[in-house]
């Protein structure tokens, strides 16, 4: 099979497209391969096309990725049908034929795609069968990466150059990746133009003037303007940082809020506080209401009503808090997964509430450094973002060095205790209010939000306007 590049699209053969209904056996080299299946590709393909199933394509989503195919043109199907999702298009058949002529993706022509969207046989595929389907789909293509690396290391072994120790770790690396490649959809290489194809697709949708559904807004225009104008982006590991009382878990509300209130599913781990000081928290920014009228039996009832309806409002989010309080990063991890499966099509933020207490939960271990656990904490809520295709927003303890300056504005340098957050982290944001230091200052009631690090941006100082006792933030006229 000869294959060439498509423009914009996916290495594509010049075979001509296949005539035959995709209930038929299509003629392709990979038809009488036993590590393919071309009944469960085509059963997951034809779910995938249609309407009301995204729940289950969320979880097709989360545990295969297009190199789990077999067969070619399912390969380059199930690639455009996730870049299509990546750039918040519709993926239905006629978006998907739409788009394989556009790029000129080769992925069996009409025929074969209305065929395959149609086929009674796929088309009555019970949920149960479709997930069938996926997991044979996945352990095929993971037998199949086993048999590679196994055969690598028969052909290493039999020229009887290779240590033992070399060979050794070869087996055991492949089996490790077996393992890893079992539960999850991570990808192996691919080639440049699919990612370049996603880009390209977003230009198009934001010089349509459509939103590119791949950050979600922090509540704050003028942050969100500093932060490329996205706001928070997915797959970003942001870090929020200040010394304590700066107001972080507040910020960290008003984050988790705005994400909510656009469409997204929150997750907020609240190790330090528990779930009901978290949701008074809440209402009190939703509802605009100072934290002391909760105990105040004079000021509860002019309040009730905003008390209310901002429970009422919160209740009809997807907003979730975990108080268990020192997790490790293995149960984040886990909870954190099981979360997006539970909300299989719907789009994540994940805060946590605070870093160095995943530290805590894991340092309590003998033998742990506590440093090197922060950083394997924050190298893993990175890898959490990635995996989970969502922002994480992590807050961090500042250490009293920044005291010691005349200007305590944090910089990058206070992190320096946990070098490894800044090299994880996408973004860094410090707290900054002056009121918390000079008494007599220009500027009260202003929390800064100073961008220390953009991977992919400017750095730069917002100011934000507070109100503190309600977890309140709102853009500052300057
Ligand atoms: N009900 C309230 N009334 C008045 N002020 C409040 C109320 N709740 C919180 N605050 C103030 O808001 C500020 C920010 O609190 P927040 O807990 O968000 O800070 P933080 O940076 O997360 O602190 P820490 O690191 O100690 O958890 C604090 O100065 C706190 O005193």
């Amino acid at each position: 099979m000869t294959a060439t590049t498509a423009p914009f699209g996916f290495p594509r053969t010049q075979q001509p497209a296949p005539a035959e209904a995709a209930n038929e056996a299509v003629a392709s080299p990979t038809a009488s391969d036993p590590l393919v299946s071309q009944i469960s590709e085509r059963t997951v393909l034809c779910s995938l096309m249609q309407d009301g199933r995204e729940d289950l394509s969320g979880q097709i989503a989360a545990t295969l990725n297009a190199q789990d195919f077999g067969e070619e043109i399912h390969v380059n199907l199930f690639r455009l049908w996730q870049q299509l999702g990546q750039s918040g298009q519709a993926r239905d058949l006629a978006a998907l034929v739409d788009a394989s002529l556009t790029h000129n993706v080769f992925t069996g022509g009409e025929d074969y795609l209305i065929n395959l969207a149609t086929n009674p046989t796929y088309l009555t595929a019970s949920v149960e069968a479709i997930q069938a389907a996926a997991t044979r789909i996945k352990d095929l293509s993971v037998t199949r990466t086993v048999l590679a690396s196994a055969k690598l290391v028969v052909e290493k072994a039999a020229l009887g150059q290779t240590s033992v120790e070399a060979l050794t770790t070869m087996l055991e690396d492949a089996a490790g990746n077996a393992r890893t490649s079992a539960k999850s959809s991570r990808t192996g290489p691919e080639h440049v133009v699919g990612f370049i194809a996603v880009v390209l697709e977003q230009i198009e949708q934001r010089l349509e003037g459509k939103e590119v559904d791949s950050g979600v807004t922090t509540g704050f225009p003028s942050l969100d303007r500093l932060l490329g104008g996205y706001g928070m982006v997915d797959e970003d590991l942001i870090v929020l940082a200040a010394r304590p009382s700066m107001g972080k878990t507040a910020m960290e509300v008003n984050f988790m809020l705005a994400a909510a209130e656009a469409g997204r599913a929150a997750l907020l781990y609240s190790m330090e506080m528990r779930g009901t000081s978290m949701a008074k928290r809440m209402i009190s920014r939703a509802g605009r209401v100072p934290g002391s009228v909760f105990n105040s039996s004079e000021q509860l009832p002019d309040r009730l009503e905003a008390i209310y309806e901002a429970a009422q409002k919160l209740g009809n989010q997807h907003i979730y808090i975990d108080e268990s309080p020192g997790l490790s990063l293995a149960e984040i991890r886990t909870r954190s997964r099981l979360f997006a499966a539970q909300n299989a099509g719907k789009k994540l933020i994940i805060g946590v509430d605070y870093l160095q207490l995943i530290a805590a939960g894991a340092a309590a271990k003998p033998g742990a450094d506590a440093r090197v656990v922060v950083g394997d904490a924050s190298k893993g809520l990175k890898q959490l973002a990635r995996e989970l295709k969502c922002p994480v927003v992590a807050l961090a303890q500042l250490s009293r060095t920044v005291e010691q300056r005349a200007n305590k504005r944090p910089m990058m340098s206070d992190l320096k205790e946990s070098g490894q957050i800044e090299q994880d982290a996408d973004v860094i944001m410090f707290l900054y209010r002056d009121e918390a230091y000079n008494p007599e200052t220009a500027e009260p009631g202003i929390t800064e939000v100073i961008v220390a690090k953009q991977r992919e941006g400017a750095t730069g100082t917002v100011k934000l306007a507070h109100q503190l006792a309600s977890s309140l933030y709102e853009d500052h006229l300057q």
